[in-house]
């Protein structure tokens, strides 16, 4: 089997960047040097030149997307140094034939991305009577975050194809092993890569992967313990900065200094700190479970102190936010144990019984439901959806990946404003 050529997709915005980026991932090992459609969106072809001139001994990619005018897109690509030019599997035959009489004339080849296409199999087939080179098995980045698996497509299409097949989607050393070994001659790579503050290690460890692959059994694991693996992984403002800004309680602050919450909430509702509802809630949760209690709002009286907080702690619950006061600080924050509220007060209310358990509850501002997932740390709570928990915690690592590369940047002595080209991308009206 030939080697394997390992492609590095340069999805940023900055040239400069970029060419950092790529010198970097080339050291490491990579062959095929792409400028992503971002970074081509947001430079034009200048992007594809850069990249030509800086890496004459290396193949450049341009990754175009082309839905439409085939022909003069890739004509655009080759005449700025691109080798080989990516097209939408998806565009009208029209387009394809198009895109491949140019490619032609022009000296370069064309890879069909195969992003959504309903039926792979049979378009690959298609795409390969109308003159591609390449098909590529590719996931994009927001399918990713629902779930969507590169190497599952790569799979439907062994032994089906006979064009050489590229792969894309999300991988990383782990899988791009793996696609190797289903057949993927060309494996394709961005944010694994390009994110990380050592790229050329990160380079260098798919390299050899791909190299040497070598496929390791892998635990199943549940919807929900990847959610917690990644909750757990990542900040609260990670997370809130995943949600577009959104999901953050006001003005909750944590009561016991470094300790985190991740959990599904168990939400109680109760008055004046009757404190009945939320010490019943202790025995509906399970471990893992945060109980978000919202007491009105009010401070002058605590529904929650050091005995609830020591029964939650035995029967494994992650930790407890309170819309209102909390009393026993001194005793709790010796315990290690993740309390957060919006004041503390000494004296509790009396065990009523007024309340609910489980029902949608307003906590500092937010909405809460019951299952709905509890990230809190030190910056404060932040409240995802349960419908949308396993996207949020899989974008949320990627805002995570992203701050890895930009703090080295600093770190080598850039400012944070020149590495995010923040006077470049301010609004214009
Ligand atoms: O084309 C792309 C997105 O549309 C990316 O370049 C491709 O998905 C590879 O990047 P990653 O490894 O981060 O998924």
């Amino acid at each position: 089997m030939a080697t394997p050529t390992l492609q590095v997709a340069l999805d940023l915005l900055e040239l400069d960047r970029a060419v950092e980026i790529a010198d970097e991932a080339v050291r490491g090992g990579a062959d095929w040097i792409e400028a992503g459609t971002p970074l081509i969106k947001s430079e034009g072809m200048q992007a594809v030149r850069a990249l030509r001139e800086r890496f004459p001994g290396h193949e450049i990619v341009a990754d175009m997307k082309i839905a439409d005018t085939g022909a003069v897109e890739v004509e655009m690509a080759a005449k700025s140094g691109a080798g080989i030019v990516c097209i939408l599997a998806d565009a009208d035959d029209t387009v394809i034939a198009e895109a491949v009489r140019s490619a032609r004339k022009y000296g370069v080849r064309i890879m069909a991305d195969l992003i959504n296409v309903a039926d792979p199999v049979s378009r690959s087939r298609e795409l390969a009577a109308l003159g591609v080179d390449y098909i590529n098995a590719h996931v994009g980045i927001d399918q990713q975050m629902i779930g969507k698996s590169s190497l599952d497509l790569l799979r439907r299409l062994a032994g089906e194809v006979g064009t050489p097949v590229a792969v894309a989607g999300g991988l990383d050393a782990e899988t791009a092993s793996e696609a190797v070994a289903a057949g993927a001659s060309i494996v394709i790579v961005g944010g694994n890569i390009i994110k990380a503050a050592d790229v050329t290690g990160a380079a260098q460890r798919v390299r050899n992967a791909i190299d040497r692959p070598e496929i390791r059994p892998r635990e199943e694991e549940s919807r929900d313990a990847v959610i917690r693996r990644l909750f757990e992984a990542v900040s609260a403002p990670n997370v809130t900065d995943a949600m577009h800004r959104k999901g953050a309680m006001a003005g909750v602050v944590s009561l016991c200094g470094r300790k985190k919450a991740v959990g599904p909430a168990v939400t109680v509702r109760t008055v004046a700190g009757d404190w009945a509802k939320p010490v019943e809630a202790i025995d509906v949760a399970g471990p893992g479970d945060v109980l978000v209690i919202s007491n009105d709002g009010r401070k002058d009286v605590a529904p929650w102190g050091e005995l609830a907080t020591h029964s939650a702690k035995n029967r494994g619950v992650a930790g407890v936010v309170i819309d209102g006061a909390a009393r026993d600080i001194d005793d709790i924050r010796e315990m290690g144990f993740p309390l957060f509220a919006t004041a503390t007060v000494p004296n509790a209310g009396d065990p009523k019984g007024l309340g609910e358990i489980n029902t949608e509850i307003a906590c500092c501002g937010q909405e809460v439901r019951p299952g709905d997932w509890i990230v809190a740390d030190e910056s404060g709570v932040v409240v995802v959806p349960r419908e949308r928990a396993y996207e949020v915690a899989r974008r949320a690592m990627e805002v995570k990946k992203t701050e890895e590369r930009i703090r080295e940047e600093i770190r080598r002595g850039k400012t944070l404003s020149e590495v995010s080209e923040l006077l470049k991308w301010e609004k214009r009206r």
